[in-house]
């Protein structure tokens, strides 16, 4: 469905230049639901914004929905469906008939607009408020229209760029409950932008981490973590002496990575919750006295931390807190020092 080679983009601020985005190489199959995940100003809207020919790359190629982004920009706009930033419809404009000029403009008859724009209506739950004016809406009801104008000519690949970017918790949910079950209904191939981390984590198969214009990391979110961070595991143990024991078995264990700090163990694995188990046994046997044991399972901050060594906080990647103090019992790795960070 996308396909891109090199894609490139620059921008020239007061004869500085900005590279945005900087050799992109996607791939996103037809029915796909692919975040593209990184902080502020790391190139995911310039990328969506190629992708969607509202500009055109510096260098490189983009296919999407089988065209040329720059020799066929009619032929890919037909078949696509872009949610901005911003809002879409008028405001002083009744919901429902702003959906049926939308689908006017894109060639639809008066009937097959009208009729498109009330199944719209049903599936993104705006029945109650569709013949309200835009503007007395809520905002996520105004995103939700937004979406349903994105979607009334029926493009086989959406764009959302920032879908839930300024809403509430809850409404931001039940966004991302939206477009989940649209994806169900009608196979609508989706990419979207966020930097949220959980809008990310629960609504993508696929999450392409980028930074600085280049995709740093591309996989679904389960193997990100599991290859990029694992599972933390703290023990606080009876004594610095215990500690420091129980940091030496732990680190015999293959592919366990273990450091201690005081009367504190610091363990990386990436099979956290049967290894917890079977890690108090063993200590128990050798004598030695766990107080408390936490687990922590992996998020895609990890990931982004240990692949740039900065955190992706929502509003912006920012650089990591200073480690503690501590002794690697365990090869040390770059990534086995951050478990204390
Ligand atoms: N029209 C423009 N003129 C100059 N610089 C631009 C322009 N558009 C984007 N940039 C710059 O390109 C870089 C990438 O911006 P872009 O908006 O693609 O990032 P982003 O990942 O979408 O960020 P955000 O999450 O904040 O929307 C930034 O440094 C930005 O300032």
């Amino acid at each position: 469905m996308i396909r891109t080679q090199g894609l490139t983009r620059h921008f020239v601020v007061k004869k500085e230049t900005v590279e945005a985005v900087r050799g992109l190489d996607l791939a996103v199959q037809r029915g796909e639901l692919v975040a593209l995940l990184g902080p502020n100003g790391a190139g995911k809207s310039t990328t969506v914004r190629m992708l969607t020919t509202l500009i055109p790359p510096t260098a490189g190629s983009a296919h999407v929905a089988g065209f040329d982004v720059v020799r066929n920009q009619g032929e890919v706009r037909r078949r696509i469906g872009y949610i901005g930033q911003g809002n879409g419809a008028g405001h002083q404009q009744v919901g429902r008939d702003e959906l049926t000029s939308q689908g006017r403009a894109y060639g639809m008859g008066r009937k097959a607009a009208r009729a498109r724009a009330d199944e719209l209506i049903s599936a993104l739950d705006l029945a109650g408020v569709a013949d309200r004016k835009v503007a007395t809406l809520s905002g996520g009801q105004r995103r939700r229209l937004d979406i349903a104008m994105g979607l009334i000519h029926a493009p086989a690949l959406l764009f959302l760029d920032e879908p839930s970017t300024g809403l509430d918790p809850q409404n931001r949910a039940n966004l991302q409950d939206q477009i989940v079950k649209l994806r169900a209904e009608y196979g609508t191939t989706i990419v979207l932008t966020t930097h949220y981390l959980d809008e990310a984590d629960s609504m993508a198969e696929r999450v392409i981490v980028v930074d600085h214009g280049r995709v740093i990391a591309d996989d679904t979110p389960a193997r990100l973590k599991a290859e990029h961070a694992g599972d933390r595991i703290s023990l606080a143990c009876g004594s610095d002496d215990d500690a420091r024991r129980a940091s030496a078995r732990i680190g015999a264990f293959d592919g366990v990575d273990a450091e201690h700090g005081r009367d504190r163990v610091h363990v990386r694995a990436v099979n956290g919750p049967e290894l917890l188990p079977e890690l108090l046994r063993r200590l128990d046997a050798d004598g030695i006295r766990v107080i408390r044991a936490e687990l922590a399972r992996p998020t895609l901050d990890d990931v982004f931390l240990n692949l740039t060594g900065r955190s992706l906080r929502e509003g912006g990647a920012e650089p990591a807190e200073p480690e503690p103090p501590a002794t690697s019992t365990a090869a040390t790795t770059r990534q086995n020092q951050e478990i204390t960070a």
